[in-house]
């Protein structure tokens, strides 16, 4: 089988991920966790799937969405910032959209909000009008900026955007906020949020008719058990017969417990999956109430 990049050869599924950056990572270890690995190339820009046909190509996260576009990928790991940012841009020209959030992925979590001088009295988005906003996402805040009808400067930099209040280059930011710390060491305060973003799996809206579908279609599956499962833990413990009634309870977020008879005793082994947190705090009580060797396990995926 080929292993030219560009070879056109459409029975593997290629999927873009940062290179390097925050979604990095994370990226890979989600793909592996849905039973991918790869033989990597000397270069690290092309990893070939060893497990099922399919490879990832390791990219700037803003090429994303144009890898999609252009049907060089076929699936692609990004911020919902940057695939809102370059959808609306796309159909300013085209009125259609070219892709769709398959998946939202449960890490990158952010938001992009408007920020103003730490001094500014914020009372709505009317004060914005004949203001100076920086942004790197100027798609998607003049969007907002049209929703709300107000006329404003879009100043569009591609980095470093806290620091234009400072510089004299805008009045406020339109940028991404996590935990605010950024924002504070500029002497800036969040005031309204535009979008609240994550890293997302990213597809065309066209569907594939070829055996890129099933492929997709599989990876679909594996990863809606990995992220249903991610949170939750199995928990193990065995408990007298007359406790049940008070360890139910203490399992609000359980599926139904398996319970089991402990061979050569009287004595019970239950086997729950747990979707919530399972704290220390829950064990103790779990043990006060009669469970005795807990045991919590993490769950790596599930076929329903
Ligand atoms: N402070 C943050 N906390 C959590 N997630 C964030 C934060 N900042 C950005 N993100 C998310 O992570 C994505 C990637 O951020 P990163 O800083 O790695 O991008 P980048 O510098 O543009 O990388 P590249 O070199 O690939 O262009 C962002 O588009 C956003 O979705
Ligand atoms: O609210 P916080 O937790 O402070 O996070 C917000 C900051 O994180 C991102 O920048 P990053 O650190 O990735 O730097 P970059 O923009 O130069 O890539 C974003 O552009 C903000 O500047
Ligand atoms: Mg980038």
């Amino acid at each position: 089988m080929s292993q030219t990049i560009g070879s056109g050869a459409r029975d593997r599924l290629r999927i873009a991920i940062q290179k390097s950056g925050r979604l990095a990572e994370p990226a890979r270890a989600l793909l592996t966790s849905c039973g991918l690995s790869w033989r990597e190339s000397r270069d690290r820009l092309f990893c070939y799937g060893e497990s099922l046909p399919i490879d990832l190509l390791l990219v700037r996260d803003d090429d994303i969405p144009g890898l999609i576009r252009d049907g060089v990928c076929d699936l692609g790991v990004v911020g919902r910032n940057v695939l809102l940012e370059q959808d609306i841009a796309v159909r300013r020209e085209r009125e259609a959209s070219v892709f769709r959030e398959l998946r939202a992925l449960g890490f990158g979590g952010c938001r992009l909000a408007l920020a103003v001088p730490e001094g500014w009295e914020w009372r709505d988005p009317s004060q914005l009008a004949g203001k100076r906003i920086a942004t790197s996402y100027p798609q998607i805040l003049q969007q907002w900026l049209d929703g709300q009808g107000v006329q404003a400067g879009v100043v569009e930099l591609s980095g470093s955007v806290e620091i234009a209040p400072k510089l004299g280059q805008a009045d406020l930011i339109c940028d991404l906020v996590s935990s605010g710390a950024t924002l504070a060491a500029n002497q800036l305060k969040p005031v309204m949020t535009l979008i609240e973003s994550e890293a997302v799996l990213a597809g065309p809206v066209a569907a594939f008719d070829d055996a890129r579908g099933e492929l997709a279609e599989l990876l679909l599956r594996r990863l809606d058990g990995v992220l249903r499962m991610r949170h939750s833990k199995l928990l193990m413990f065995r408990a007298p017969r007359e406790a049940i009634p008070s360890l139910l309870p203490l399992l609000p977020d359980a599926e139904a417990p398996t319970v089991m008879q402990v061979e050569g005793s009287d004595g019970l082994a239950l086997q729950a999956l747990c979707h919530g947190v399972v704290t220390w705090q829950r064990l103790e009580e779990l043990k006060q109430a009669g469970a005795s060797g807990l045991l919590v396990l993490p769950v790596e995926g599930m076929l329903a």
